[in-house]
Parts: structure tokens; sequence; C-alpha cells
């Protein structure tokens, strides 16, 4: 492979913080631990920091999403020895990632994402289901202390019972900003997401589960009574063994599932 295309500046609106330490990226790609055979993508190559080491972990295939049409030739370059790498030019936001997929083996998707798309991003690719086997990413360590946070905990919120009710939800490692050119403001840490191979609790309807979840956490700091008054009354709270002076953040997914349920039965009722 050649060497690092250089020359190119970091771009601050495509959240371009380049990996530079050697032991970071050889841990992450060890927790990663891809074999030959499986079908990886990584999002944001940048200046292939982590892709070269993901290639090689790989057996040669790997797929790479990159939206800054400036850093394409240089990747092209770096990798023009390999048949077995494939590069998606675009918004990984905008990739049909079932489409990807095809009829191939589940994706396992890993990469050091811009932190402004980083929630939406696991959104959409919690929506592409059972296409995805995996997930790896860098993210600021606030957002990782989100996804993971347990029921009671502070960072407890919405996006923590999204993930949790899709995925099991790993926070493996902090990384500090010396570990990255230019250096971010924040820390990172690695998270490790694996989609349910069957929901331990399911919804009858997301939405309107996510909707209930929404409000719930409307203000945190008021409690379930308050939060879903235009949903139930406190008693259906009592009565599905939910005590209705509780805070949000105190819940569990099958708690808030089991509310959703109730209403979309209540809903059915003729
Ligand atoms: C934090 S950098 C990481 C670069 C490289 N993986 C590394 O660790 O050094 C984020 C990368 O994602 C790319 N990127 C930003 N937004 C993207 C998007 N919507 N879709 C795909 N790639 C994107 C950036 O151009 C950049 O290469």
């Amino acid at each position: 492979m050649a060497s690092r295309p250089q020359g190119h500046r970091a771009r601050k609106r495509f959240g371009q913080n380049f990996l530079r330490d050697p032991g970071i990226i050889s841990r992450l790609v060890r927790a990663i631990g891809a074999r030959p055979g499986e079908r990886l993508v990584e999002i944001g190559p940048g200046q292939g920091a982590l892709t070269e080491p993901l290639l090689e972990a790989a057996g040669g295939h790997l797929e790479v999403i990159e939206l800054d049409r400036d850093l394409i030739p240089g990747l092209r370059v770096q990798f023009f020895d390999q048949p077995g790498f494939v590069i998606h030019e675009g918004d990984a936001l905008k990739v049909d990632f079932r489409a990807l997929r095809g009829d191939g083996p589940p994706l396992r998707v890993v990469g050091s994402l811009p932190y402004n798309i980083s929630t939406p991003l696991i959104g959409h690719l919690l929506e592409a289901g059972d296409a995805v086997a995996d997930m790896h990413f860098m993210l600021q360590k606030e957002v990782v202390e989100r996804l993971a946070a347990p029921p009671g905990g502070a960072d407890r919120g919405r996006l923590s019972v999204l993930a949790q009710y899709h995925c099991r939800v790993e926070s493996l490692f902090t990384v500090p900003p010396e570990a990255f050119v230019p250096r971010p403001k924040v820390e990172s840490a690695i998270v490790r997401l694996t989609p349910h191979a069957s929901l331990p609790q399911t919804a009858r309807d997301e939405a309107l589960l996510f909707q209930v979840v929404r409000e719930a956490f409307a203000q945190r700091r008021k409690t379930l009574r308050n939060n879903l008054k235009g949903r139930l009354a406190a008693g259906d709270l009592e009565a599905l063994g939910i005590d209705p002076g509780r805070r949000p953040q105190t819940l569990t997914v099958e708690e808030f599932v089991r509310i959703a349920n109730h209403l979309s039965a209540e809903g059915e009722a003729p």
C-alpha cells in the first residue's frame, strides 16, 4: 500500500479529526476483531488511518463510505493494489444499508464518526434492522455515556432507551484528544452496538413507543405523572406496576414498552 496522502487540510464541516495514535488504532482494530469473509463497512475513512489495518484484518475486503470528495483520490492511490477495497462516494446518512447488504452476510459497520452526524447516523443504521450485525464507533465520550447509561444514571435519556431497545450497548474505552490531528475539544470513546437477534421486549407499535419516550423525557425533573398526563392517568401507571411519582430516567426499556403496549392495546379496543 502507498503511504498516506499529504496536503489535505482537515475540514470542520465534515467533522474531520484524523486518528494518529497507533496504540489506539490497534486497540480499536482488536476490539472490532474482523475476520476474513465478513462484510466490513467503514464510514468516513478520511486519510485511511483505520482503513489500512481493517483491510488487513478483513482479509483484503473492505467497503468505505466517504463524503469528502477531496479525500477520494488519496484513498484510491493508497489502496490501488487492493482489489477487494470498494469506495462509495457520498453521505452515509443517505445510504440504504439494506440494499448495500443485498443477499450477503449482515454488515459490520465501523467508523470514527464526525460528531455532528453521529446520533442521526446511529438512528439511520438502527432502522436498517437485521442488515447490520454490529457497529463500532468512535464518538464523543458524552454521547457514548448517554448511549450506555443504565436506568437511574444521570446520563439516561431518550437516546439510551432508543439504543438499548434495539441493541446491546457496550462502552469499550476512552480516547484522549491528543490521539487526533487536529485535536478535538472533548474526549472521545469507543462504543459497540450489537442489535438484538430477537428483541428482549417488543413494542407492538415502535413509533408509539418512541413518542412516549420523547414525551416522558420532555422534562427530566418532572415525574411520569406530569410528563405523560396527556397520555394516561396516574392510576393507569399504577395498574401497570409503575409508580407515577418516578422520574423518566429511572425507567427500564421494558417499563417503557409496557406503557406503550398498554396504550396501543387501548387504541385497538372497539
Ligand atoms: C472524525 S473523521 C475520521 C477519519 C478517519 N477515519 C480517522 O480515524 O482518521 C470523520 C470522517 O468522516 C467523513 N464524513 C463526514 N461526514 C460524513 C458523511 N455524512 N458520510 C460519510 N463520511 C462522512 C469525513 O470526511 C472524515 O473523513
